[in-house]
């Protein structure tokens, strides 16, 4: 009998939204595999599975049955998506065109053999990054590479300048998705992009004091402040403007370095030099993956205390979102040292969210993790730690926290959302 797969919103929705899977027409407690699989726009291929029993009705209810096992086990509504694997090796879930959506194929397979078995049923679900409505608009002003995404409503919007990781380029999947959520958000480039430079060899904050202007006097946006969101190589950077430049009213910096890393920092007559790292401290994993997370050194000691961020001088709040188990480098560690010199300053205590289990690239919503891929700084491919459903669970948290934050100090809804971790 051919199975039917509903999908609540039907057909598609939102990447960062969940969506509502249940199988009808099974026969009672009848043994299936689902199966999701996805091609990226390098043509990638993706795939997670699970093996699941109808109930005494013959329906399969992804919220309510608990997988048996596969790609993950127990109850995980959305297990088929955060758990997809690239077959490729070393690659990593990515987005890079944000006006199409991804399409997760499913396919209900009868009985629970790992061998390929009869499709009972099929469905196609479209995963999108751009909300309907939502504006995206590219900018090119002055020195400015961004690009600004509007919710679709008329009005002023609480802003963010979402700043992404190293390896440069223009990344925008997480300010798509941002937008969508009522904030006005550029994804801002800031070097290999373009006329930008090649390198991060040498950067100046003037750069990105002209993107902050440029937002803060957009009409669409709601003063007197913005907000920063900063992952990685983006997260010191955003504690660097937090720290120099005005018009800062809230930071959120995921799994970020309280020194300067990479290249040497200007702005104005200062500078910060990189943080230096110790080669002898880089592991090689029985797998023969880099770990770096013991590489750079302190920037509490030596001449590396040259390198640590200002971040005294910051006049905004700042919220640290943490992955316990990033292998990248110490982000805990980084948080808390922010937060130490902050409080001998007499500045406010930044809320600082560590999440076990979670690695460094803490993505939107049910993005899967990505064990290990190439590193632009170090030229092979690293680990970025996290376990799959820990890292999952802290994703969708992480980006409920980064929401009611900004919203709380720029704008719009109140309030504070507990951790559910
Ligand atoms: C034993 C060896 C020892 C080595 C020692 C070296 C010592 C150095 C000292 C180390 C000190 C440690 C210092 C740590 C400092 C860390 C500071 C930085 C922190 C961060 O910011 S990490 C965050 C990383 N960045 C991001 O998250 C942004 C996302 N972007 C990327 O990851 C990259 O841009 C990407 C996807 C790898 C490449 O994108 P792009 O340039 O657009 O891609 P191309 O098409 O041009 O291809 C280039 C190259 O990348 C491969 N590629 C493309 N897509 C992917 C993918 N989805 N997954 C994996 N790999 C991908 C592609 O195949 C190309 O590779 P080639 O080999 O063919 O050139």
């Amino acid at each position: 009998m051919p199975a039917t797969v509903i999908l609540e919103p039907a057909d598609r929705c939102c990447w960062d939204e969940p969506v509502h899977i249940t199988v009808h027409g099974l026969t009672p407690g009848q043994r299936v595999t689902l199966r999701a699989s996805l091609r990226d726009e390098k043509g990638a291929h993706f795939r997670a599975h699970a093996r699941y029993c109808a109930d005494g009705g013959g329906e399969l209810d992804l919220a309510r049955a608990p997988a048996l096992g596969g790609s993950f086990a127990g109850l995980e509504p959305m297990g088929l998506i955060w758990a997809l694997e690239p077959e490729k090796p070393f690659w990593r879930f990515l987005k890079r065109d944000v006006q199409t959506p991804f399409a997760v194929e499913l396919e209900v397979l009868e009985g629970h053999e790992p061998e390929p078995q009869r499709v009972l049923g099929r469905a196609v679900h479209e995963r999108d990054f751009l909300r309907p409505g939502v504006r995206r608009e590219p900018v090119r002003a002055g020195r400015v590479r961004a690009t600004l995404f509007l919710p679709p409503e008329p009005g002023r919007f609480p802003g963010v300048v979402d700043v992404s990781g190293a390896a440069g380029g223009l990344w925008e999947y997480r300010a798509s998705l941002l937008a969508g959520k009522g904030f006005a958000v550029m994804a801002l480039a800031y070097y290999n992009y373009e006329d930008l430079p090649k390198g991060i060899e040498t950067l100046h904050l003037e750069y990105f004091e002209e993107a902050v202007n440029y937002l803060l006097n957009r009409p669409e946006v709601k003063g007197p402040g913005l907000g920063l969101l900063g992952i990685s190589k983006g997260g010191d950077l955003c504690l660097s403007m937090a720290s120099f430049l005005k018009g800062i009213t809230a930071a959120t910096i995921i799994n970020g370095c309280v020194a300067n890393i990479g290249g040497v920092l200007h702005y104005k007559d200062e500078t910060l030099p990189p943080l230096s790292a110790n080669r002898n401290r880089i592991k090689v994993t029985k797998d023969g993956v880099v770990d770096i997370t013991d590489a750079l050194n302190s920037p509490l000691e030596g001449p590396d205390q040259k390198s640590f961020i200002p971040v005294e001088r910051a006049e905004c709040t700042f919220l640290f979102l943490v992955g316990l188990d990033d292998h990248n480098w110490k982000s805990e560690f980084y948080a808390n040292e922010a937060s130490n010199r902050l409080q001998a300053h007499g500045k406010e205590k930044p809320q600082i969210i560590c999440y076990p289990g979670a690695g460094h690239c803490i993505e939107p919503p049910y993005f899967p993790k990505c064990w290990a891929s190439l590193h632009a700084l170090v030229g092979s491919p690293v680990i970025w730690g996290g376990e799959p459903r820990a890292h999952a669970m802290a994703q969708v948290d992480a980006w409920k926290q980064l929401q009611a934050f900004f919203h709380k100090h720029l704008g719009g809804k109140e309030g504070k959302t507990p951790t559910k971790l």
